[in-house]
């Protein structure tokens, strides 16, 4: 199976996750990167879950799945502690125009959580296909390690000249030399 790496625009999403335990907690800090326009159902949630939902103001439902949660929503984690219930809701989903996923079910999920590097507008995202989490993750680490602690600093003067030289040929390969030079520096 293969998931395609694209970058989503969330904005205006409206995103339900259905659980509260540590791997919705999870998933949710991951998706506190990107909006916050996210609720939550679930009877119980962890003590972390709570202090994220207070500090962040998420909308929380302390109630157990229903199906009736599932209107006017664009994206749907399922991650609950029960794989017949994620059957159940995917049954009812599959034909249903929003992305889910679920969390044991990669087969049955539109997108997957890949591992993420945030720095500024910089996003690094690392996937094994479903087949190990924890190289992903680990990965992750090696990768953030390699990382040059002032790149942020060089985007940003990348983003004003992008934005201050006209369109066309002289500014992209101006803009290609600019990042092969400092590059090419890093390795000297
Ligand atoms: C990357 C990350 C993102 C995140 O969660 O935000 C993520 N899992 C992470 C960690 C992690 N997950 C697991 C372990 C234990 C070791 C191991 O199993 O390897 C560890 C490591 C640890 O815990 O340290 C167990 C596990 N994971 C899945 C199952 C179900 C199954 O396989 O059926 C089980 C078995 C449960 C069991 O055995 O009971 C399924 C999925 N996990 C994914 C993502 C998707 C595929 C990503 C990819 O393409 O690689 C996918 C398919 C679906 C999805 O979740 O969307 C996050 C690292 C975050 C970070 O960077 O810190
Ligand atoms: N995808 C991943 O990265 C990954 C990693 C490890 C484990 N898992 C899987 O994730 C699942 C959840 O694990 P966990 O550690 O978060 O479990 P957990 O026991 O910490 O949490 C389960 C949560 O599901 C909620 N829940 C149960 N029934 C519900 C219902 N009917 N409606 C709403 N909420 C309901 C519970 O209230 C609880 O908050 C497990 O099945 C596990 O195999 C996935």
């Amino acid at each position: 199976m293969n998931y395609l790496p694209i970058l989503l625009n969330m904005k205006n999403k409206k995103i339900l996750v259905v659980g509260g335990g540590v791997i919705a907690h999870r998933k949710i800090l991951c998706l506190l990167e990107f909006s916050i326009n996210i609720t939550i159902i679930s009877k119980e949630i962890t003590k972390e879950l709570s202090e994220i939902i207070h500090k962040y103001k998420l909308t929380y439902i302390q109630d157990n799945y229903n199906k009736k949660y599932l209107s006017n929503i664009d994206i749907l984690v399922v991650a609950v502690n029960n794989l017949k219930l994620q059957e159940e809701i995917y049954l009812y989903t599959k034909d249903r125009k929003f992305l889910c996923n679920f969390v044991d079910f990669k087969e049955y999920s539109d997108f997957i959580f890949p591992s993420i590097i945030k720095q500024g507008d910089i996003s690094i995202s690392i996937s094994t296909n479903g087949q190990s989490p924890a190289i992903a993750k680990e990965l992750k680490n090696y990768i953030k390690s390699l990382i040059p602690l002032n790149i942020n600093e060089f985007l940003n003067s990348m983003k004003d000249l992008r934005n201050n030289l006209p369109k066309g040929e002289k500014r992209m390969s101006l803009l290609r030399k600019k990042a092969q030079e400092y590059f090419n520096s890093l390795k000297k």
